[in-house]
């Protein structure tokens, strides 16, 4: 049996891919859909019979608890429902919280004391989950017992986790890498080519170690599949709405606003952090992405920046 408390495409496809192992219980704020069982963000998969959609909220028991809210959402969902999440909730969700500059662990750590926050992140499209390809991805909990029930718990044939207790490391992967999607997208759509994508990537892999080893990750962590393994994927591919979104902004379109493009608000909200730490500097192309979403810079211009930057060491 498993809970998973949010229904868009991926806690949605995680369902699926965890009905083969039992009763999952899918709850969303909203399913107009339920009656054909076939959500509109996962089209053409039909939910299996193994899982029960509702729109009730329902209490933690002894069940995995997956939430998969988009990020900005996190922090109230948690605050108003602790009695649901639970103390040992699995975090799905990629971000930063804007209002809180907090992840989802440490949004944990603050609303429901004395929780032990798991976090499963990773190299993972909802559409490829559902459809049952291979998936490899990232379970961090501090606890390795917790850890190692919920690998068991959560892992099927198709979906492989490994495990790790860097937790800020984990989710600040899969966080960080959607921020230089986005700029990936912007490079490739704006028609600099395959080269600059790839000098781009590896530019925002130090950045992205730079920043979360400064929170106490591992670099370890940050090489494995909830950073290296799934900033490949994000940049690489258009099924990425985080890439995508870079993509139209660097043609000079109007990006699809109804789309869950988490790195946005996580640039801004990483931004405002490293100023804190004093490291704002360090992070040219968070800083780029933050600045072209919030309006305050125009693509061309910030391409221009990127590429005037001092020459220096490696
Ligand atoms: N779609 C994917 O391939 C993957 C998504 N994720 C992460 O999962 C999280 C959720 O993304 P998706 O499911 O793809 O988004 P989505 O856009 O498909 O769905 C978001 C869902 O959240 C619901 N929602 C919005 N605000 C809410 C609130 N306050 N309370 C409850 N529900 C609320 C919406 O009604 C919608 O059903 C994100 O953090 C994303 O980065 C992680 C890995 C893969
Ligand atoms: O996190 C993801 C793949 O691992 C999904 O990426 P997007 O949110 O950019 O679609």
């Amino acid at each position: 049996m498993t809970v998973v408390l949010g229904a868009g495409a991926f806690g949605t496809a995680l369902a699926v891919a965890l009905s083969v192992k039992g009763p999952v219980t899918l709850w969303g704020r909203s399913l107009p859909w339920a009656a054909g069982r076939e959500n509109p963000r996962l089209p053409g998969v039909i939910l299996p019979e193994a899982i029960t959609l509702t729109e009730d909220l329902p209490r933690a028991g002894e069940a995995p608890v997956l939430v998969a809210v988009p990020m900005q959402a996190m922090g109230a969902f948690l605050a108003e429902h602790p009695d649901v999440v639970g103390k040992a909730p699995v975090l799905c969700s990629k971000g930063v919280d804007l209002s809180t500059l907090r992840g989802p662990s440490a949004l944990v750590a603050d609303l429901i004391p004395g929780a032990t926050p798991a976090v499963l992140t990773g190299p993972s499209f909802a559409a490829d989950i559902a459809r049952g390809l291979p998936t490899a991805l990232t379970l961090a909990c501090a606890d390795e017992a917790v850890g190692e029930a919920l690998q068991s718990a959560l892992s099927t044939p198709v979906l492989r986790l490994y495990r790790t207790t860097d937790v800020i490391g984990a989710e600040l992967g899969g966080a960080l890498k959607n921020v230089i999607a986005i700029a990936a997208g912007i490079v490739t759509g704006a028609g600099f080519g395959d080269s600059a994508r790839a000098a781009l990537m590896t530019r925002g892999f130090a950045e992205m170690t730079r920043f979360a080893t400064r929170l106490g990750a591992r670099p370890e962590t940050l090489s494995g599949l909830s950073g290296f393994g799934d900033l490949v994927l994000t940049c690489t591919s258009s099924q990425s709405r985080n890439f995508r979104h870079g993509f139209t902004l660097g043609q000079g379109l109007p990006p699809d606003l109804s789309q869950t493009v988490e790195g946005l608000a996580t640039a801004r909200a990483v931004m405002a952090r490293a100023e804190s730490l004093g490291m704002a500097a360090d992070l040219p192309v968070t800083a780029m992405v933050a600045a072209v979403s919030a309006g305050d810079l125009p693509v061309a211009e910030a391409a221009k920046r990127l590429l005037s930057r001092p020459l220096k060491e490696e």
